[in-house]
């Protein structure tokens, strides 16, 4: 039997071909509220993005919140609704999203990748004018559709070695703020940067066939089929805008966007450092 560290020592050979594969290229890792819940694998989640980014792999964080908007919304008194898996968001509204993600969420995520040893930098759409948005047609009060990513900020942070954190607040820069789905952001950004891939973090192994069957796993989506699928009524909430902007951020060029279970410890690592398939990919 191979004593401990000649196994260390094996594991981390294994994953040499994919250090190199992914080596200076730029990665987006999307990290949804719902899969931020429990500390201990919050922790695991920002120790894994610090390994990558030490082996030399561009890292961006882009953080959702959901969970914290509501638990604050629900604190002042002020009701949420979801249209088609989007918060509608009045001013009020606006002004407590960007409290709770760039303020909370995200000071806590660069706080907790500190407190393990790494570097990051926090940023909000607002900096830099990075994330301009407009209104998203229809009912959605002040939901933003991107009109234009300045990768800029993320660019220096990198090149100055810090991984950057991006909560998803959008901007006109002319003084009005948006609220902006982070997957829908995520892939923008990802696109923007010319991303060489998008992993998604949630609460569940994937997109299911069933949500209510933990067996009903589909493994590979063709970008083709996602407006099929949401014709077909088996996505709803928030993974109506996550899916759609995997789809998305394949058609802008990224060459992978896969969907995995954020509740597995050392979900990203697998993902990027094995060919063993989980989750949801979606392939052009
Ligand atoms: N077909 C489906 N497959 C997987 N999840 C689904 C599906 N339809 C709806 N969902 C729901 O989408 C949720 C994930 O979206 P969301 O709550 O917005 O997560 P996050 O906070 O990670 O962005 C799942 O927990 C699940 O309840
Ligand atoms: C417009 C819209 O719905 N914005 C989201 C932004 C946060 C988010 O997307 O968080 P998750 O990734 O945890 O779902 C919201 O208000 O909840």
């Amino acid at each position: 039997m191979k004593d401990i560290n000649t196994m260390k020592a094996t594991v981390l050979t294994a994953a040499l071909p994919y250090i190199q594969k992914y080596y200076g290229k730029t990665v987006v890792i999307k990290y949804g509220g719902n899969a931020m819940i429990h500390p201990d694998l919050k922790k695991a989640v920002m120790s894994d993005i610090i390994l990558l980014s030490l082996v030399g792999i561009h890292v961006v964080l882009i953080h959702g919140g959901g969970p914290e908007i509501s638990g604050m919304l629900k604190k002042l008194d002020i009701e949420s609704r979801f249209v088609n898996g989007l918060r509608y968001t009045d001013k009020e509204t606006a002004e407590v999203v960007q409290m709770v993600l760039a303020g909370k969420t995200n000071k806590d995520l660069v706080g907790l990748i500190g407190q393990l040893g790494g570097k990051a930098v926090g940023l909000c759409g607002i900096d830099g004018c990075m994330i301009q948005a407009k209104k998203l047609e229809g009912d959605y009060g002040y939901v933003g559709d991107i009109t234009k990513i300045d990768t800029t900020p993320i660019v220096n942070a990198i090149d100055s070695g810090y991984i950057p954190v991006v909560a998803t607040v959008g901007t006109d820069c002319k003084g009005n703020i948006y609220n902006i789905n982070a997957d829908t952001a995520a892939a923008e950004i990802a696109g923007a940067l010319h991303a060489e891939n998008i992993i998604t973090l949630t609460d569940i192994r994937g997109l299911m066939e069933d949500v209510n069957d933990e067996d009903s796993l589909i493994p590979v989506v063709h970008v083709d089929e996602v407006a099929n699928l949401v014709e077909k009524g088996i996505i709803s909430g928030g993974m109506i805008p996550k899916v759609q902007s995997c789809e998305n951020a394949v058609r802008a060029g990224v060459k992978k966007a896969v969907m995995i279970d954020g509740r597995i410890e050392h979900s990203i690592l697998v993902e990027m450092f094995s060919d063993e398939g989980i989750g949801t990919m979606f392939l052009p």
